[in-house]
């Protein structure tokens, strides 16, 4: 990259074609002045991203790049590292065809911010369903981008899915699994990892030196002492015990339904939840539009839009960007804190 273009720029990927994926990065690389985005490559089918500008009626210059290091920030379009899957350009109608370059810009982000090259990835919406007709055995980033990062720096990668915004962050414990199967999966074990690997990264890529925890129940009223189910007492208070024995500030198992008004969220920092559900109905309620997907526990930065593909929105113009905005937000600033700690 050329030095004088400042900080290495974040990766987007195009996440599925036929979303609003390619519409909102459009809208966000638009306005990216007035709104102070920090700077960021595409990796998308040039082609693709010109007819959905054309079809949005964007004037915007495309570039193609062969590499990061061609990346100009004073360059005024948007700059393409172009896939070599091709996309098709149909908004609202999802395509296996397409997999496999939805697969591509996922796999080549990771690598780029793996290598340094990029100072962390943004990913757009994929269609889970269509990359599962292609053969895709991940439910979904976090899971995959987890197999990719072990396998890329033969360290083994446990992913926490972190929904982050301004009125509630939460984790679910449990990730992309059948409810029926949440209290098999869910063990002491993986509270504990799960609370471990949320506390050292809030401390050293948010910048939290005491991040404060709260742990659901799994139970209606977290069990009622053991009258109501039994994980609660067996396999949750005893996680709770261990973390705080470790000098964690974590409280809990805190009853689901009460955990969420506005003077128990002042309370913690986090909270981990015991299923999807349980963390991401609040956090999209609460806040849909800013609300950011983070995974942590990567030994690189990602962040998401908290949203799907929203192919009902497609190509015509009326998705919101403000979640893959604060996205882009998000990375720019972990990747900054990752910058002065890594400097001091
Ligand atoms: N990170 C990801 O890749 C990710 C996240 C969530 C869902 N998905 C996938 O997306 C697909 C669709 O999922 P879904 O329908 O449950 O959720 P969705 O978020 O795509 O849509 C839910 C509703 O919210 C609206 N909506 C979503 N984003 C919007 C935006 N930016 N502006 C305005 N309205 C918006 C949609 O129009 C729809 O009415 C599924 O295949 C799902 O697996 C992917
Ligand atoms: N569970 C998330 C949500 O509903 O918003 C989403 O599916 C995340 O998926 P990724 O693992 O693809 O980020």
């Amino acid at each position: 990259m050329n030095d004088a273009a400042g900080p290495r720029p974040l990766v987007v990927t195009v996440g599925e074609p036929s979303g609003v994926g390619p519409d909102i990065t459009l809208m966000a690389h638009r306005r990216r002045a007035e709104w102070s985005l920090p700077p960021f490559v595409l990796i998308a089918d040039p082609e693709m991203m010109a007819r959905r500008a054309e079809r949005l009626r964007f004037d915007v210059t495309i570039r193609t790049v062969g590499s990061i290091a061609e990346f100009d920030v004073a360059f005024d379009g948007l700059s393409i590292l172009p896939l070599v899957n091709r996309h098709a350009e149909a908004p609202g109608r999802p395509d296996p065809a397409n997999g496999a370059g939805t697969i591509e810009a996922i796999d080549r982000a990771t690598r780029l911010v793996l290598a340094g090259e990029a100072s962390a990835m943004v990913t757009n919406p994929i269609d889970k369903k269509a990359l599962y007709d292609v053969g895709f055995a991940h439910p979904g980033h976090t899971e995959y981008l987890a197999e990719l990062c072990g396998a890329l720096t033969g360290c083994p990668v446990q992913p926490v899915m972190l929904l982050t915004g301004p009125e509630l962050s939460c984790v679910p414990v449990t990730i992309h699994i059948p409810l029926a199967d949440v209290p098999k999966a869910l063990t002491t074990e993986l509270i504990l990892s799960t609370a471990r690997i949320v506390a050292a990264d809030l401390r050293a890529r948010f910048g939290l030196n005491a991040p404060r925890l709260a742990v659901s129940g799994l139970n209606p009223h977290a069990g009622e002492r053991g009258a109501i189910g039994r994980e609660d007492e067996e396999v949750i208070r005893p996680a709770v015990e261990i973390l705080r024995h470790e000098g964690l500030d974590v409280v809990g198992p805190l009853p689901g339904d009460t955990m969420f008004h506005a003077e128990a969220r002042a309370r913690y920092d986090v909270a981990l939840c015991m299923y999807h559900d349980q963390a991401l109905i609040p956090a999209k309620t609460l806040a849909f539009d800013e609300t950011v997907n983070v995974t942590l526990g990567l030994p690189i930065i990602r962040t998401s839009p908290d949203h799907g593909t929203a192919a009902d929105l497609a190509g015509l113009g009326t998705a919101r960007p403000a979640s893959f905005v604060a996205a882009l937000r998000l990375a720019g600033r972990m990747s900054s804190i990752q910058n002065e700690a890594s400097a001091s």
